[in-house]
């Protein structure tokens, strides 16, 4: 399959699924703005037979064998607004893969003449994976949000991004009061970390700040509108990466004031998010970055990272080392646990001093009497160095020599005892030389969340490297690793979808999409079990590297959700 798109002057003309219109029928060209022409009417996806600069650079230097990173696909801008469309498949898509893979990521890192500093910074891009009876139907899609939209209007950051904070005249312009600048109106929407599927089938995406919740339609990645959470529990801030099950969701809701966290649930079909109970720091002076959290059968573990936000950095315009965070050795690092049911901590434990984004899973551990003596949380443990951070800023991710500078991480295994202890440990769960000392971007099947498991699929490192670079499956049974490498390519999390009706763990796919070193990318499968490659195909145009995704599975005999509105509104 493969076609050799970028190769001529000439215009690429793409099969008739694809879109490069924005609403008002004019072709954009990432935040140019400039109209294209598009007399003869052809669906032809101009950006993509455009030769980009980075495509010409981004080519091995015969000598050193190095690639120019400068220009990586995976740290470019995505071209244009909106793109669908078949891809050649080259390999074979199991038949029983029937649904939609939609992955969510900061893919537009400018605006105006502006350059974004932070990998976080940039404007969510969903791109989207349809598999049907083979085939497969690929696009991606800018969100909507306020803040990306005033930005395409006024030419400049309008709201405070991760690293960002708009000029005063900027935020002036357009929400009008000084006074705004410092409250919660000037926080971003730009949902741009994850994507999950509610209970009752809206499919949401996520960042830290809670009006950065939108609802998007998982057919055409259009933008329906705000999620708004219906109850007065307040706050600015949540996890990125609540527990989303078909029963329920569940996240973590950081007090800054009276520093302690709301664990909070809400049911399926409801905007309204009740509390379970309530987590009092032990550290000081704030709660610790919670990004993401684990939860078990009847327990929702809460850690408390020595790496805390920081009143006074939220405040700043310029960027912070850390941003709006601070590191507090001194303060220390805690788990707590907290019983699903009733709301109380059953567990709070000091451990030892941890940095982690992204928890991969938790389980109860019992005696013989059934009865629970301990929790053990896995998570991408950064070995307590904060310098990840930094790392993930544009400018170094674009600035590989061959150099091997990434920080080396784990799987680290929190232990928790249930017996009253007030030490927990904090260990490596398999030799980290396994999967080269990276570790980040995990998922498990998802029918063995909060149970014990033995398989996690993430990014793991090749080096020398700047950046995860393989993808890993880990058995934490055998504590062995599988690695898949494509050298100078950045992949993004694999993504497990279970086989319909497996029993075994690993029956299934991971799914991951692949920037290349030549400024393509291809969306690659691999089989769960064996992690050998059973497809790929290409994009006719560069994805960008992207964060989280979700899976949406068709069901038998399931009718699209347009077909149904068209079938209930007849003309
Ligand atoms: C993409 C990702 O993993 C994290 C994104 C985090 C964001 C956008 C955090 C934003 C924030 C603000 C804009 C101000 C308040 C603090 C904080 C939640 C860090
Ligand atoms: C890309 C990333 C975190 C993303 C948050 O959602 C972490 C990468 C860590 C590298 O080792
Ligand atoms: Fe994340």
């Amino acid at each position: 399959m493969a076609s050799i798109i970028f190769s001529g002057t000439g215009r690429y003309v793409l099969k008739p699924m694809m879109m490069v219109s924005n609403n008002s029928g004019h072709k954009v060209d990432g935040f140019s703005g400039k109209k294209q022409g598009n007399r003869d009417g052809a669906v032809v996806a101009n950006v993509a037979t455009t030769p980009r600069d980075h495509l010409q650079v981004s080519t091995i230097d015969q000598k050193q064998q190095v690639v120019d990173w400068t220009n990586h696909v995976a740290w470019t801008s995505i071209p244009h607004e909106r793109w669908e469309g078949e891809l050649d498949v080259q390999g074979q898509i199991p038949l029983w893969l029937n649904g939609t893979y939609i992955r969510n990521g900061p893919g537009l890192w400018n605006v105006g003449n502006y350059n974004f500093r932070h990998l976080f910074d940039g404007y969510a891009t969903l791109v989207k994976l349809h598999f049907s009876n083979g085939k497969l139907i690929a696009g991606h899609r800018q969100i909507e949000s306020d803040a990306y939209t005033a930005a395409k209007k006024n030419k400049k950051i309008c709201y405070r991004e991760f690293s960002e904070v708009p000029k005063p005249d900027n935020f002036l312009a357009y929400i009008g009061e000084i006074a705004t600048l410092f409250s919660g109106a000037s926080l971003t929407d730009n949902a741009n970390t994850g994507v999950v599927k509610l209970g009752d089938g809206r499919v949401v995406c996520l960042t830290e700040t809670q009006k950065g919740s939108i609802v998007i339609d998982p057919e055409t990645l259009d933008t329906i509108g705000k999620f708004e959470y219906s109850d007065n529990l307040g706050g600015l801030i949540h996890s990125a990466h609540p527990i989303v099950t078909d029963e329920e969701f569940i996240t973590l809701l950081p007090d800054l004031i009276n520093p302690g966290y709301l664990v909070v649930r809400m049911d399926p079909g409801s905007n309204e998010r009740r509390v379970i109970g309530r987590v009092d720091c032990r550290g000081k002076p704030s709660p610790g970055w919670v990004h993401s959290f684990p939860v078990t059968e009847h327990y929702v573990i809460v850690p408390e990272m020595p790496l805390r936000y920081c009143a006074q950095n939220l405040l700043k315009a310029e960027p912070t080392p850390l941003y709006k965070f601070q590191w507090h050795p001194d303060s220390r690092g805690f788990v707590h646990v907290m019983c699903r049911a009733s709301g109380q901590i059953v567990a709070s434990v000091e451990v030892p001093l941890f940095v982690t984004f992204h928890f991969i899973n938790a389980y109860e551990e019992k005696d013989e009497d059934g009865r629970v003596t301990a929790v053990i949380a896995d998570c991408c443990e950064h070995n307590a160095d904060t310098t990840i951070l930094e790392k993930l800023r544009l400018q170094n991710l674009r600035s590989f020599t061959g150099e091997d500078v990434l920080p080396d991480a784990r799987v680290g295994r929190f232990i928790i005892p249930l017996d009253g202890s007030p030490h927990g440990k904090l260990e490596a769960a398999l030799e980290p030389d396994e999967h080269g000392r990276g570790m980040d971007m995990c998922s498990i099947n998802p029918a063995n969340l909060g149970k014990k498991y033995r398989y996690a699929y993430a990014c793991g490192a090749q080096r020398p490297c700047n950046f995860p670079n393989t993808l890993t499956k880990i058995d934490l049974e055998d504590k062995k690793a599988k690695n898949w490498y494509d050298k100078d390519a950045v992949p993004s999390e694999p993504f497990f979808v279970a086989r319909p009706g497996a029993t075994e763990e690993d029956d299934g796919v991971v799914i991951s999409i692949i920037s290349e070193k030549n400024g393509g990318a291809y969306a690659l499968l691999l089989d769960g079990s064996t992690f050998e490659e059973i497809a790929r195909a290409k994009f006719p145009y560069g994805v960008p590297y992207g964060l989280h995704g979700c899976w949406i599975q068709k069901l038998p005999g399931e009718t699209s959700l347009k077909v149904l509105l068209l079938q209930s509104c007849p003309r």
